[in-house]
Parts: C-alpha cells; structure tokens; sequence
C-alpha cells in the first residue's frame, strides 16, 4: 500500500525529487564539461600527430576531428580511434626505419666530407667529434644533421673562398704538403742505418707524422739527406776500415811467407851442405882407417875429423832451432790466415745480410716495395705463361690516423707490426706480403682457386678484427678494408693495382671491415 498520505510525506518526497534533480544537472553538466575538455584534447592530440607525408591517415584523422565536434557520445568513436591508432603505430615504424637510414645517410656523408683533400685540422677535429664523440650520439638527428651541414658549409667557404687567411691553394698546398710528408716518412721506413744516424732518422720520421708545415718539412728533408749521407759515408768508410785491415793483414802475411820461404831455402842448402861435410868427413875417416899403418900414425888425422864433426854438431844444432823457428813462424801464420778467413766470412754474411735488408721493411719485417716490384713481375710472367688464377689484394688499416692521434705513433708502429704479422699468418708458402705505404699492404696469391682467395680474405679481415688490442686499459679494435682483384685478358700489374685500389676504396666508402672485389 501507499504511504502518501500525509502532506509530510508528500513534501518530503518533492524535496527530494527536486533534490535528485538538482544532482542530475549538476552530473549533466560535468560530464558535458569533461566531454568538451576530452574533445578538445583529442583534438589537440590529432592535430600535433598529424603528419603530412600519410594521406590516409590524415584524412582518418581529420574525420575523426569533424565527428568529435558533431557527436555527442565520444564512445561511439572508440572503433576509429583503435583504427588510428594502429594506424600510427606503424607510422612509427616507418619513421624509425627511415630515421636509422637517416644515421646511415649522415655517417656516410660525414666520411666523405672526411676523404675531402686540404680539409684544415680543425675541421677535422670538429668533424671526427660529430661523428664519433659519445655526447654527439645523445643529440637528436636534426640536430646532428644541421652540424654537418655547417661542417659542409665551413668546407665549401674553406675550399673555394679565401678565408682565415688561407685561400684554396694555400689550402691545396697543405693537402700536397702532407702527401710529401707521407713519401719523406716512407722513404725514411725503407733506410735501415745503424747506431745515431739511424735514432736520427727514426725521430725525424716521428716528427714527419705530425703533418709539420712546409718550412719544417724541409728543414726535415734537408737534415734526413744529411744523416743519409752521413749514414752512406759511415758505411763506406766502416768497409774501407775493413778492407784496408785486410789488406794489411794479407801483405804482413805475405812478407812472413816471403822471409819463411827465403829461410827454409836457407835452412835447406845449409843442411844439404852440412850433410856433403858429414859425407866427406866419413870419407876422410874411412881413407884413414885404410891407410894407416898404426894407431900412432891415425890419432892426429882422426882428432882433426873429431873437429870437424864438433862444428858439424854444433852448426846442425843451430840448424835445427832455426827450423823450429821457422815451424813456429808457419803455424802463427796459419792461423793468421784462420783468422782472416773468419773475417772475410763474416764480413761476406754482413753483406748478405745488408742485400736482405734492402728488400725489407725495418719497421714490419715484411717486404718492402722495391721486393714487391721485383715478386710482382715474376708472378705476372707465371700467369702470363700458365694461366693459373692470380689474385692482388691490398689491405688498409681502417681509422689508422686517430689510433696514431688516440694512443700516439709508438702504439701506431706496434698496430701496424702486429697487423703486418697476422696478415702474414694467414697466408700460404706460395703467397707473398709487402708493406705498400704507411697503413696499406699488398699480398699476391697465386695459382688461388675462387674458394682458397675468398676463404684466405675474409680469414686476413676477421682475423685481423679479433685481435685482442689493449691500450690504457682499454680495448682497442682494430679492423682493415680489402680491394681485391684478379689478372685476367690483357690486364699488365699496373691496371691490377689500380683496380685493386679502387676495390679498397670502395670497401672503405661502404663502411670499412669489409672485402670488396673488382
Ligand atoms: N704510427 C705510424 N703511423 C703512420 C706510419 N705511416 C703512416 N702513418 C699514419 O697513418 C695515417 C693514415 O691516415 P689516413 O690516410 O688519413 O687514413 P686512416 O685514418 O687510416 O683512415 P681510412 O684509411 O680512411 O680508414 C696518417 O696519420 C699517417 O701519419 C707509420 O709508419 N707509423
């Protein structure tokens, strides 16, 4: 039953019925609120995600926009908002893949920007920061972009425009200035002087690596000709010592010969006619014996015969300590003779050992390049009249210059031995290493089947890129780029190289560590 009764009751139920609607507006008039607040921020959202290379979802974007301003219910848009949404996240995607081939792009840019001949060393500097530095990785790719654009820019104004004082020429001396730098430093690699002469010249090669400005370049060139003439006239007149010692030697030797056999002639007519005075001297005493009638009449003439064989033992006595002399006089010579032999043997081993060193590289011990020349031209006439597969390879060391600017030049004489020796590790007997210039090497491989020169290759790249390499503390990787290349039709060893070389260039430009054939 009802209980609306009383006028009590009947009010109290108004009071709360207006009372409930009071709480209805005010929630209408919140969610209205709230509806509005989401709307605007979903279209603020649409609107700074809107992206203008996908149509499609623009478009989506855009419509989803318009409905939010004429729909009320903001729940019936929730199917294409999740379409959106799946529609941006592969947007994003996209935007990373294409953001990791923008890195690409940019580190790709910046070595070749790096390659540009007569860059100053600041530029340099600046450049090698952009790229490598850990904190230029913290920064967004915009920005790092528009930094190597300003690099780009700086290079341009530096190479076209006088700037700074130096104008494009200045700057293309500079450029030749270190490439003379490099072929002084080469040439002093090769020579192989002992003692002062040869500190010297390793200290000037030292100083050559700090790419000096032309005045000291050649003051630098100057004082290795001086040391290299010092050095030659050393050795020459170390051999001159040597062979005027040996000359001396040979006639003191000859002159004892000479007096040797004059005595021993001596010795030997004295004896010849100390024994005609024994012969007659037993004549006489026999023709005594014969004659004589008694002991009376033999005592006078035998003890004149006793005289005679006295002086006879006496002058033999003195022969015989003459002839020991002279016995002595013959060994001491011979074994002067000994001793000159050991000599002349051991000065012919120097020689041979100087010959060797002619065709080694000091610094490395592998050849050098006049032995390259001479094994190259051998085993292009074997190819020529064999026609086995003959391979030219030739092996950089990637980054060499900052393991030099990083750690200094005694760490970057020791990278290049151990990587001169591992390379030579890998090889076969029949194959052969040179170092070709600074940081690069050239190995030949003949009568090399496809699989053996692939094989050996990509073994002198990973090996190299293995080797455990400390420094401070810190390891260091060092890794080569290779530019291979085959003889084949008409080819001659200078278009070998060239190709070879062109390889190598091209494994550097695809980001180094890398095999490339031609
Ligand atoms: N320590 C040392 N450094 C050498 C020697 N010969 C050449 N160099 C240095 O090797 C460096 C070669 O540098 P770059 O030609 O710029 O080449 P890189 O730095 O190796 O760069 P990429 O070849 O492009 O990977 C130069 O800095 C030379 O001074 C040497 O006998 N000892």
């Amino acid at each position: 039953m009802s209980n609306f009764s009383s006028d009590d009751d009947v009010i109290l139920f108004k009071e709360k019925l207006q009372h409930s609607q009071l709480v209805f507006r005010d929630l209408a008039l919140k969610s209205r609120r709230e509806a509005t607040i989401l709307k605007r921020l979903i279209s603020r959202l649409i609107a700074a995600s809107q992206v203008h290379d996908d149509k499609v979802l623009n478009e989506r974007l855009s419509q989803i926009r318009r409905e939010l301003d004429s729909q009320e219910d903001v729940s019936r848009l929730i199917p294409q908002l999740a379409l959106v949404e799946r529609m941006v996240n592969r947007h994003n995607q996209a935007t990373e893949r294409a953001k990791d081939s923008l890195e690409c792009q940019f580190q790709q840019s910046g070595e070749t920007l790096k390659c540009l001949p007569g860059l100053p060393a600041q530029l340099k500097r600046d450049l090698r920061t952009l790229l490598t530095s850990p904190a230029a990785e913290q920064k967004g790719s915009t920005e790092k972009i528009v930094a190597l654009l300003q690099l780009y820019e700086r290079a341009l104004k530096l190479l076209s425009l006088p700037s700074n004082g130096l104008s494009a020429r200045d700057l293309l001396n500079i450029d030749r200035i270190n490439q003379l730098c490099s072929e002084l430093q080469h040439l002093i690699t090769e020579l192989d002087f002992d003692g002062e002469v040869g500190d010297r010249l390793l200290d000037i090669r030292s100083r050559l690596l700090l790419s000096p400005d032309a005045q000291t370049l050649l003051e630098l060139t100057l004082e290795s000709v001086q040391l290299i003439l010092d050095g030659t006239r050393n050795e020459r007149k170390a051999s001159q010592a040597f062979l005027s010692q040996l000359n001396e030697d040979l006639s003191i030797l000859q002159r004892h010969n000479g007096r040797s056999i004059d005595s021993s002639q001596a010795i030997a007519t004295q004896r010849s006619s100390l024994n005609e005075e024994l012969a007659a001297s037993v004549d006489s005493i026999n023709i005594h014996l014969r004659d004589a009638e008694s002991l009376e009449e033999l005592r006078p003439n035998l003890s004149q015969v006793a005289v005679n064989l006295a002086s006879l033992v006496a002058r033999n006595r003195e022969l015989e300590e003459r002839e020991q002399q002279l016995m002595e006089q013959l060994q001491h010579n011979e074994q002067k003779l000994e001793a000159l032999y050991q000599q002349t043997m051991d000065y012919r081993r120097r020689l041979g050992d100087q010959e060797r060193k002619l065709l080694l590289d000091p610094l490395t011990k592998v050849y050098n390049r006049a032995a390259l020349d001479d094994r190259l031209e051998h085993e292009y006439r074997c190819w020529i009249r064999y026609q086995t597969p003959f391979c030219l390879a030739m092996i950089d060391i990637d980054h060499f210059k900052s393991v030099n600017d990083q750690y200094g030049h005694l760490v970057g004489d020791k990278v290049l031995k151990v990587v001169a020796r591992t390379i030579h590790q890998c090889l076969r007997d029949t194959d052969f290493i040179a170092r070709f210039g600074g940081e690069e090497f050239v190995i030949l491989l003949p009568d090399a089947d496809e699989e053996t020169r692939k094989v050996l290759l990509n073994n002198v790249r990973d090996t190299v890129s293995r080797l455990p390499f400390k420094f401070k503390n810190t390891r260091l990787t060092i890794t080569v780029s290779i530019g291979a290349s085959l003889f084949k039709d008409n080819d001659n060893t200078v278009e070998v190289l060239e190709r070879a070389d062109n390889a190598l260039y091209n494994a550097k430009h695809n980001g180094r560590n890398k095999l490339v054939w031609a």
